[in-house]
């Protein structure tokens, strides 16, 4: 088979079917959680089991990982002797891929038998009820590039994968968000786990003063430049979605701040507590009832 690298579209559904028939024929995991993880995150596969790695350039159809602290691997492995599949890297728009690009392996997690998508990323935070270090439930979120047309479900619809006009405003699953809830405070983590807003811009610089207080006035607790796309399209074709987002950093919302954001902060801190992140997931997939959320994933899918 030919291997497309790079930007140009091979995102339909054969292309998809094509990459997902590669993948399992490759490999005997049959995953029903995919695992998204964000910038320094990538250690949540270190206790998964039966390990399996394929590395993205060798996929066919997979985008290449640019990014700092993005490894660029796809893994198979159990957590808790439940089948997942994690992507130990991302992609992001400002890296230059298209959003069919962006967004191309949550199609293929849907094809490889994944019901539920976990996705993490690192923010910053604009609410001041969150600091530096803290867990934010993604409750709900804010599609700025989606406003403007960089949006996922652009073009042409193929109902083989959802319908033309998806509902979101039920995109981060009730249950989910609640199990999280319960886990974090049996772990003794609630004074640093809160649900939250997120907001996408598509960066790659980090946010003006002015904009920063315009994304905290529409609502927005924390700030990115991911998820969103792959949360959009996972919705799109019935997968549950849960989604945290480790707090890197402050945004600054006044001229006298101190605060400089980098990159390099935000992977310090990731690392720094990807451990905390980490136990949470863990915990949350220990309590996790496949079967029972398979029938309430098919009730909620509807769409
Ligand atoms: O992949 P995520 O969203 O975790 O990465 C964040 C956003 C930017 O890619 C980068 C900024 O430092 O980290
Ligand atoms: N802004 C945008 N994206 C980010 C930030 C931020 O402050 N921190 C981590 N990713």
């Amino acid at each position: 088979m030919m291997h497309i690298k790079g930007n140009q579209c091979c995102c339909s559904f054969d292309d998809c079917r094509n990459t997902a028939e590669w993948l399992l024929s490759r490999t005997r995991h049959r995953p029903k959680i995919g695992i998204i993880c964000g910038s320094g995150l990538g250690l949540l596969v270190d206790s998964a089991s039966r390990k399996q790695s394929f590395r993205y350039e060798d996929i066919p159809n997979f985008p290449a990982s640019t990014v700092a602290g993005h490894e660029g691997c796809l893994v198979f492995g159990d957590l808790k002797e439940k089948p997942c599949v994690f992507m130990q890297g991302r992609f992001h728009l400002y890296e230059g891929y298209s959003m069919c690009k962006v967004t191309f392996p949550v199609r293929i997690f849907k094809l490889l038998g994944v019901e539920t998508v976990i996705v993490t990323n690192a923010s910053g935070s604009l609410s001041q009820d969150f600091k530096v270090g803290d867990i934010m439930i993604i409750k709900d979120h804010i599609n700025l590039p989606g406003f403007a047309g960089q949006h996922p479900l652009c073009g042409p619809n193929d109902e083989r994968f959802g319908i033309r006009f998806p509902c979101m405003s039920d995109a981060y699953s009730e249950e989910l968000r609640k199990l999280a809830l319960d886990t974090s405070a049996e772990l003794g983590y609630s004074d640093f786990v809160h649900e939250g807003v997120y907001c996408m811009v598509s960066g790659p610089n980090f946010e003006t003063v002015a904009e920063a207080r315009m994304l905290h006035i529409l609502g927005s607790d924390s700030v990115g430049m991911s998820t969103i796309p792959e949360v959009t399209v996972a919705k799109h074709c019935g997968l549950r979605v849960f989604g945290l987002s480790l707090i890197t950093n402050k945004v600054p919302l006044d001229y006298s701040s101190e605060e400089k954001v980098n990159h390099e902060e935000v992977l310090q801190i990731s690392k720094m507590r990807a451990e905390m992140v980490q136990s949470l997931i863990y915990a949350m997939i220990a309590k996790y009832d496949i079967n029972e959320l398979n029938q309430s994933v098919q009730m909620n899918c509807q769409n």
